[in-house]
């Protein structure tokens, strides 16, 4: 809850329910329902298996992914089964073990929707369901500020999206957290909580404790909801010109990626987002924001010249055309056999 106020918030009605998930659920056969046990998706469980007991067509499955990385994780999968079970759900617990490491929150989400995507594959779901918050995606809006991205990063979580094949639908992503625990506790129900949403090491929760200043600011969960979806307003729009402009002026082969003089003429984002595409078809890594940008600078600023980013060459001539191939691997200096 990013502004911290739980006590005044009001349970979830039936027509209000009944709008978040029309939407998302009514067009799907089977939706699969991810469950942590947690407040948010225990409230989704709760409103998603009301929803389609009115319905014909839209079945649900559940499932809990244990980490095993807490010593409560197997009973709190347990909890979660014993509800779906109540409620006449299928329920699956999916093992992916992890060890307390660096980076462990990408390495666990990383993990987690592999086994929610394997297990929604295995039974024949089109959809996964998550149950992000307003107030998740307030804190993503202000974790992708501090981390630099540029406009499609700031527009944050989308209410749906695609991983694979996969429709991940956010029913809940426009609802204050407030409001689903207002939702369990009017129903009697439990939930668990993860100590690790309130460890200071993570940047998610250090951010969640300083809701309350942040709302003072007017950095609202509301006011940054609303700017998440005016910011994947403008990269919608965005991507179409970048489409059209790939379309007629970006060539991309195996191995080699050419961008034809005549983008010159494009604005520099698109030129930048053309630039974008070519590295990440031909390089060997992650194309972060202001390396590009360095370098599309000296696109721009030099007559021409050569370039090594994310793995891919990048080298453009005076005429404006650039030319991008897969970067030569470095050489690995302790592994070269030793001279005798
Ligand atoms: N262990 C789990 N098992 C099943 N579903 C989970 C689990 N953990 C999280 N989820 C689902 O993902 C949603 C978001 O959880 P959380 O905010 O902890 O994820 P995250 O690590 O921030 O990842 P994301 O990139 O999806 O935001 C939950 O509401 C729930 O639907």
């Amino acid at each position: 809850m990013l502004d911290g106020r739980c006590g005044e918030a009001a349970p979830l009605g039936a027509d209000e329910i009944d709008a978040l998930l029309t939407p998302a659920f009514a067009e799907v056969n089977l939706v699969l329902i991810a469950v942590s046990g947690g407040a948010d998706s225990m409230a989704l469980l709760a409103l998603a298996a009301d929803w389609a007991a009115t319905r014909t067509g839209t079945r649900l499955s559940v499932a809990t992914v244990d980490h095993s990385l807490r010593p409560e994780s197997a009973a709190e999968a347990r909890a979660v089964a014993l509800a779906a079970t109540a409620l006449g759900l299928p329920h699956a617990r999916l093992e992916a073990p992890l060890g307390r490491g660096a980076r462990v929150e990408e390495t666990a989400r990383d993990a987690r929707y592999a086994a929610l995507s394997a297990h929604a594959a295995a039974i024949g779901a089109e959809a996964l369901a998550t149950a992000h918050t307003l107030d998740d995606q307030a804190e993503t809006v202000l974790m992708r500020l501090a981390a630099g991205s540029g406009p499609a990063g700031l527009a944050a979580m989308r209410p749906k999206s695609m991983r694979g094949r996969l429709v991940h639908l956010r029913p809940l992503l426009g609802v204050p957290k407030a409001r689903l625990v207002a939702t369990l506790r009017a129903r009697g129900w439990g939930w668990s909580e993860d100590a690790m949403n309130a460890d200071p090491a993570f940047c998610r929760a250090r951010l969640r404790a300083s809701r309350a200043v942040l709302a003072d600011e007017g950095l609202t969960a509301e006011r940054l909801g609303v700017f998440a979806r005016r910011a994947a307003r403008a990269e919608d729009a965005l991507l179409a010109v970048e489409e059209k402009a790939a379309a007629a002026h970006l060539s991309l082969a195996p191995n080699r990626a050419v961008i034809a003089p005549e983008a010159s003429a494009l604005p520099a984002e698109i030129r930048l987002r053309l630039l974008a595409r070519a590295v990440a078809a031909l390089g060997a890594g992650r194309v972060r924001l202001d390396r590009l940008e360095r370098l599309f600078e000296r696109t721009s600023a030099t007559a021409s010249g050569a370039a090594t980013l994310a793995g891919a060459r990048v080298a453009w001539t005076v005429d404006g055309r650039i030319v991008v191939t897969a970067a030569p691997p470095r050489r690995d200096v302790a592994s070269e056999p030793k001279r005798g």
